[in-house]
């Protein structure tokens, strides 16, 4: 059960309060110093992290919020013989609760676990909240998606139990428990309670996995039961993909919440219906630390050439801010961004535009002022 008050998005959502805290379970525990700042991790990450990293260190700057940047590396080191994220980093987490995360790269079939997924472990930020909301001014075939996606965080199948049975064939557990999949559950209604949504959809295919997939219908089932006012479904993950693709309005009343491998998938298609990657959110919530990240990973084809879009990075700063309760400087900011994009002046490639990391980060800091 919750044994914490809701924090950060009790307050109606303004015109521009798009991107709400992800926060309902974990409370933000970090402290004001001498000079009325927070501290907040900052991992700039592998490929265009450090680029947008930068670009949101700007733009905080130029909005004084009262926040300062410790700034720690998760580049792996060997301890006792395994590759594991250095002890400042994790120590730097669990000191100030809230990280802001660049993407991480994994090397593909080799190589080290992804340290992505290390840290949601470490943490156990069991819930991963990727909001995906239209661009009112940004022209995509729809202009009216709103969808908010719950993506179990710390097992499934990226639960990463793989062995080689015999030579030739190879085995990958998807694991699901009752535990996780009852707290992940019991976060997506109170996100939709808090939130003001009215349905919670549990996305699965249970017709497959019957027993993975089925007990995590279960557990929804069960915790649907303490939310009556919210009015619970299922849908296959399939079907979901096509209706949402088809007509994603009616997708805007609601939270979705699905194990973990589907919301990774689903959330990068919701994400190319309103323009990209560049554009999507997230939050990794845990009870004793939460870390925000992009959607979107290291993109090597753009890295170190100026021309990443932020807006992803800086948008889930602002559900951060938010889940700090710092209000006022994300709406400013948010406002700031989002007016700069519609303007479609000085924006970047991936959205159709011209303009560098840089212009752009400077045409939302212009706005500030
Ligand atoms: N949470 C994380 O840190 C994640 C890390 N990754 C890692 O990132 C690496 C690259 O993965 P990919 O599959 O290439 O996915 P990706 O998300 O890095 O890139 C996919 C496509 O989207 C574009 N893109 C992504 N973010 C953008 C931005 N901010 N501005 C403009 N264009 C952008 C890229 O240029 C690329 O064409 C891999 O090592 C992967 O494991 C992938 C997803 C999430
Ligand atoms: O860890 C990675 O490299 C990819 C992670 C990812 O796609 C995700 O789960 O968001």
């Amino acid at each position: 059960m919750l044994g914490r008050p809701l924090a950060g998005i009790a307050r109606a959502p303004s015109a521009f309060r798009r991107y709400a805290s992800a926060s309902p379970t974990a409370a933000f525990a970090g402290k004001k110093d001498s000079n009325g700042k927070y501290t907040v991790t900052l991992i700039p990450g592998d490929g265009i992290g450090p680029e947008i990293s930068q670009s949101i260190k700007d733009i905080y700057t130029a909005a004084a919020v009262p926040i300062q940047w410790e700034e720690v590396s998760v580049t792996p080191v060997l301890k006792g013989g395994k590759t594991v994220i250095p002890d400042n980093a994790i120590n730097s987490v669990k000191k100030n609760t809230v990280a802001l995360k660049g993407p991480l790269a994994t090397p593909i079939g080799k190589g080290h676990v992804s340290l992505n997924l290390t840290l949601r472990r470490t943490f156990n930020l069991f819930a991963n909240v990727r909001p995906c909301v239209s661009i009112q001014g940004f022209k995509t075939p729809y202009d009216d998606v709103n969808t908010v996606l719950i993506r179990e965080n710390t097992e499934g199948e990226y639960s990463g139990i793989e062995h080689e049975i015999v030579d030739g064939v190879v085995q990958s557990i998807k694991l699901i428990t009752w535990d996780a999949s009852e707290r992940v559950a019991r976060y997506a209604f109170n996100y939709a309670q808090s939130s003001g949504r009215k349905r919670v959809t549990a996305v699965h295919k249970a017709n497959i996995m019957k027993m993975s997939d089925g007990m995590f219908l279960s557990a929804c089932r069960e915790v649907s039961k303490e939310y009556p006012g919210i009015t619970y479904d299922e849908d296959l993950l399939d079907r979901v993909c096509l209706q949402i693709v088809q007509n994603p309005k009616p997708y805007s009343d609601r939270v979705m919440v699905m194990p973990n491998l589907y919301g990774d998938i689903l959330s990068d298609m919701c994400a190319g219906l309103i323009g990209g990657l560049g554009l999507t959110p997230s939050g990794n919530i845990g009870r004793d630390a939460s870390i925000f990240e992009a959607v979107h990973g290291s993109a090597p084809d753009i890295a170190g050439k100026g021309l990443a879009n932020p807006t992803a990075l800086l948008l889930s700063s602002l559900m951060m801010l938010r889940h700090m309760n710092l209000f006022e400087h994300a709406d400013k900011i948010e406002k700031a961004a989002l007016t700069t994009i519609a303007e479609g002046k000085s924006i970047t490639g991936d959205l159709g535009g011209k303009a560098s990391t840089v212009e752009y980060t400077n045409a939302i800091i212009s706005k500030l002022k």
